[in-house]
C-alpha cells in the first residue's frame, strides 16, 4: 500500500496540484478576481514575461560558463565527483547591482515585475516542464549510469532520473537551485517591497520582510558550496520534485508573504517591526551558525585541537561500508549546536521563515502559508534524512540518537 501511495499515487496527485495552484495563488495574492479565463491567459505569459525570463536565465548560464575557481560535491555512489562554479557570491552581489540598474533606467521596472508576477510565472512553468521533460528523456536513452529502473513513468518524470545531469557542459542542479530559484527569490521580493513603497508608502513591516529575506539569501550564496553536500544534491534526483520546485515553487510560494503584502498593506506598528526585525537576523545568525559548526568540524584536520563553545569537540568516529563496498570513515559531532538535538539548523530555519512573515500579522493566514508548508516539508526531511543516515551508519547512528535524543526542540520533539 505505501509503495503504490508513493510511487502511483503522490506523484500524479502532487503534478496536478503543484501545477495548477501557482495561477491560482498568484491571482489570490494580488486581490485579483479568480477566473479560468485569467488563469488560462496568464498560464501562457506575455511578451514581458518571456523576455524577462529569458534574459534572467542567459545571464544565470552566463554566470555558470565564464572561468572562475571550482569546488567540488561528495563523491556519489558510482565514483563521480561533481565539481561547480565557485562564484555564488559575486554572482549574488552583481545580479543585484545589475537588477538596480536596470530599475535606475526602466523607472516602472518593479512595478511591472509586480504586475506581471502570474505571467512570469506561468512562463516559469512552461519551461520547468519542458525542462523536465528534457531530462526524462536524457534519463531514459542517455543516462549518466546504467540502472533498472522498475517504476512507473510518472513517478520517473516527478523524482528524476540523472543526479547530476549536464547539459551543455551546465550543472543542471546549480542553474535551477541555486542561480535561477534563489536569486529569482531576491529579485522578486526587492521587486515586491518597492512596488509597495511605490503604491503604499515605506513601511518598516514590509522592509523587515524584504530585509530578512535578503540576509538569509545573502548567506546562502556564502555558504553555496556546503550546499553541494546536502540532500538536494546528493540523493535528489534532477526532476519535476527539485528542478520544478526550484524554477516554479520557490518564485510562487517562497515570496509569497512579500507578494501578499503589496495588495495587503502591512497594519504593524513600527516598534514591533523593529523587534522582529531584531528577532530574525538572531534567528538567522543562529540557523548559519549550526550550519557553520558542522562545516567548521568537518573541515578540521586536527580535531583534537577543534574548539566549541570553548571546550575540545566531543564525536562519534562512525565506519561504514559505501554502495562500492569501499570502508569510509566519518565523525558525528556532539558538541555545540549538534548536541543540542539533531536538526538544531531546521528549527532556525522555521524561526526566521516565521520572523519574516510576521511583519504580516493581522492581514490573515496567508502569509504564514510559506511558514506551514516549510513546517510539513522539513519533517518529512527529518524523516528522510535521518533513514539516510541510519542505513549509512548503523549502530553509529543509534550511538549519536541516544547521546541527542531530540530532533528539533529539546524535551518537546
Ligand atoms: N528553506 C527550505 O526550503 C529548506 C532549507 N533547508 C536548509 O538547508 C540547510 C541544509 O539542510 P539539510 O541538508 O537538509 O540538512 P543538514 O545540513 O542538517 O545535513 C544533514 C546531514 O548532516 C550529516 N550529519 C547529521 N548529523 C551530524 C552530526 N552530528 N555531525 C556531523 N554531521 C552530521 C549527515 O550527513 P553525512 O554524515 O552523510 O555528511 C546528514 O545527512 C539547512 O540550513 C536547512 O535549514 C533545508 C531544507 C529546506
Ligand atoms: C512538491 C514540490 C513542488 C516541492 C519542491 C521543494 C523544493 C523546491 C525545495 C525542497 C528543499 C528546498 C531547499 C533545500 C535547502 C535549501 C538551502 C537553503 O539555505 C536555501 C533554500 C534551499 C535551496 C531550499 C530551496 C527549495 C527546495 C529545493
Amino acid at each position: 500500500m505505501y509503495n503504490k501511495l508513493r510511487y502511483e499515487i503522490v506523484p500524479p496527485l502532487f503534478l496536478g496540484f503543484f501545477t495548477s495552484s501557482v495561477q491560482l495563488f498568484a491571482l489570490f495574492g494580488s486581490g485579483e478576481q479568480i477566473s479560468l479565463t485569467k488563469v488560462i491567459s496568464n498560464s501562457l505569459g506575455n511578451s514581458f514575461s518571456w523576455s524577462l525570463v529569458a534574459v534572467f536565465s542567459t545571464w544565470a548560464v552566463i554566470w555558470l560558463k565564464i572561468p572562475s575557481s571550482q569546488t567540488s560535491g561528495p563523491k556519489t555512489y558510482y565514483d563521480y565527483t561533481p565539481t561547480y562554479q565557485n562564484n555564488g557570491l559575486l554572482y549574488y552581489f552583481s545580479s543585484l547591482c545589475a537588477f538596480i540598474l536596470s530599475i535606475l533606467v526602466w523607472k516602472d521596472l518593479h512595478l511591472s515585475i509586480y504586475r506581471n508576477t502570474p505571467q512570469i510565472l506561468g512562463t516559469l512553468n512552461i519551461i520547468a516542464l519542458f525542462l523536465c521533460l528534457l531530462l526524462y528523456v536524457k534519463g531514459k536513452f542517455y543516462p549518466d549510469v546504467a540502472e533498472e529502473q522498475h517504476f512507473p513513468q510518472l513517478y520517473l518524470y516527478y523524482r528524476g532520473i540523472d543526479l547530476h545531469p549536464k547539459i551543455w557542459g551546465i550543472d543542471i542542479k546549480q542553474l535551477t537551485n541555486c542561480r535561477i530559484g534563489l536569486m529569482g527569490w531576491q529579485l522578486l521580493i526587492l521587486s515586491y517591497f518597492l512596488a509597495g513603497v511605490d503604491l503604499n508608502g515605506f513601511s518598516l513591516a514590509a522592509f523587515t520582510n524584504c530585509f530578512l529575506q535578503s540576509m538569509y539569501l545573502c548567506l546562502f550564496y556564502e555558504w553555496e558550496g556546503v550546499y553541494f553536500h546536502t540532500l538536494d544534491i546528493t540523493l535528489d534526483r534532477a526532476g519535476y520534485y527539485l528542478c520544478w520546485g526550484c524554477l516554479v515553487w520557490v518564485p510562487c510560494f517562497y515570496t509569497y508573504s512579500s507578494y501578499y503584502m503589496v495588495h495587503h498593506a502591512p497594519v504593524l506598528s513600527s516598534s514591533t517591526s523593529a523587534a522582529i526585525l531584531c528577532i530574525g537576523v538572531l534567528c538567522i545568525v543562529i540557523k548559519c551558525r549550526v550550519d557553520c559548526e558542522k562545516m567548521w568540524f568537518r573541515e578540521s584536520k586536527n580535531d583534537k585541537q577543534f574548539v566549541l563553545w570553548g571546550s575540545p569537540v566531543k564525536y562519534i568516529t562512525a565506519k561504514y561500508k559505501s554502495s562500492t563496498g569501499k570502508e569510509r570513515t566519518s565523525r558525528l559531532l556532539l558538541s555545540g549546536t549538534w548536541g543540542v538535538s539533531r536538526h538544531l539548523n531546521y528549527t532556525f530555519e522555521l524561526l526566521s521563515a516565521l520572523f519574516w512573515s510576521l511583519p504580516a500579522l493581522g492581514t490573515g493566514i496567508t502569509p504564514f502559508f510559506y511558514f506551514i508548508f516549510l513546517f510539513i516539508l522539513l519533517i518529512h526531511r527529518i524523516y528522510r534524512d535521518e533513514e539516510k543516515c541510519s542505513k549509512q551508519y548503523g549502530e553509529f547512528w543509534k550511538e549519536y540518537c541516544s547521546k541527542v535524543r531530540y530532533r528539533l526542540v529539546p524535551y518537546i520533539y
